[in-house]
């Protein structure tokens, strides 16, 4: 299933103008979504779920066009966990994923099937009889991703699904993430780019409503290449003189002082290793100026 995004535009009331005619094509598998606050994100995932009407530009998916008399189809092959979700605070977590369930239409031996199946990928079988407003932040989060799952949507969009989540979970639902990807489409937006790195081929970055990158992980990689450099200061001040001049993406005390990682266009005028870029390094490198 790919999703065509062509010169897509959202304006909102109060003239904010969230995504500038954007272009995207979203191929099969795990497709990954960067972008810093306010980017256009969330704008741009709730157009592809139908729920916003965009001001300009179309959408596709597998060459269906997203209008209104097509909008039912469609909302039959998305599912969406979006980043804000609260969930019926008074039902149990089955009671609330039953009822969710037939909500999306899926017959209730399949749907009770689906639930068992997904509430043990995400570990929550256990909790499954307690009440919603009962759990914590990363559990509530897990339903949620359930919810999204339930009928099996050929595309998946996941904003934040990580979030609130600790390491050994985090890394399951990834995983989870990744397996269900396998015969259909995922756009996983998230601001933890260590979990596109361990999850996504492909991603696309945006800054300020457009897209500055999409591609695969690797060219990202390649055109930060050269630019990434690591270097060692013995003062906090020298530090802090090298903050204001250099992006800096990631700092360390050692027992001599201070290590640092700079991103700059050319090799900085200090003692410093040219190093590999991380996905950090390379989106820094990319949505910023130098
Ligand atoms: N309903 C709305 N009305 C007016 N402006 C909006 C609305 N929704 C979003 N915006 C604005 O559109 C821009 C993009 O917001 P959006 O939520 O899409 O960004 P985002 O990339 O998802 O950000 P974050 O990573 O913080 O969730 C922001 O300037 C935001 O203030």
């Amino acid at each position: 299933m790919s999703i065509k995004i062509q010169d897509l535009t959202v304006t909102f009331k109060n003239g904010v103008t969230a995504v500038n005619h954007a272009d995207l094509l979203i191929p099969g598998g795990i497709y990954g979504l960067l972008g810093e606050n306010g980017a256009g994100k969330t704008t741009l995932m709730r157009v592809l779920t139908t729920v916003l009407k965009p001001t300009g530009g179309n959408v596709t998916i597998d060459g269906m066009l997203y209008s209104e008399g097509n909008y039912e189809k469609i909302q039959k092959k998305i599912g969406y966990l979006p980043q804000e979700i609260d969930l019926y605070p008074q039902l149990t977590v089955r009671e609330c994923l039953e009822y969710m369930g037939e909500l999306s239409g899926v017959e209730k031996t399949e749907c009770k099937k689906r639930i068992d199946k997904y509430l043990e990928k995400t570990s929550l079988a256990e909790h499954q009889k307690k009440k919603m407003r009962q759990l914590s932040g990363g559990m509530k989060r897990r339903v949620g991703l359930v919810q999204a799952l339930l009928n099996e949507p050929d595309f998946l969009i996941v904003d934040e699904p990580t979030t609130g989540l600790d390491p050994e979970e985090r890394i399951r639902i990834r995983n989870l993430l990744v397996d269900f990807a396998e015969d259909r489409t995922v756009l996983f937006s998230t601001h933890v780019v260590e979990d596109l790195a361990a999850t996504c081929n492909q991603l696309a970055v945006m800054k300020k409503g457009e897209f500055l990158f999409a591609g695969n992980v690797r060219d990202l990689l390649n055109a930060a290449k050269g630019h990434v450099w690591s270097c060692h200061v013995e003062e906090d001040w020298m530090a802090r003189k090298l903050e204001e001049k250099y992006h800096i993406s990631a700092k360390q005390y050692t027992d001599r002082g201070m290590q640092l990682r700079l991103i700059s266009e050319r090799r900085p005028g200090i003692e410093c290793e040219p190093c590999e870029a991380t996905l950090e390094d390379a989106y820094i490198y990319m949505t910023n100026e130098f």
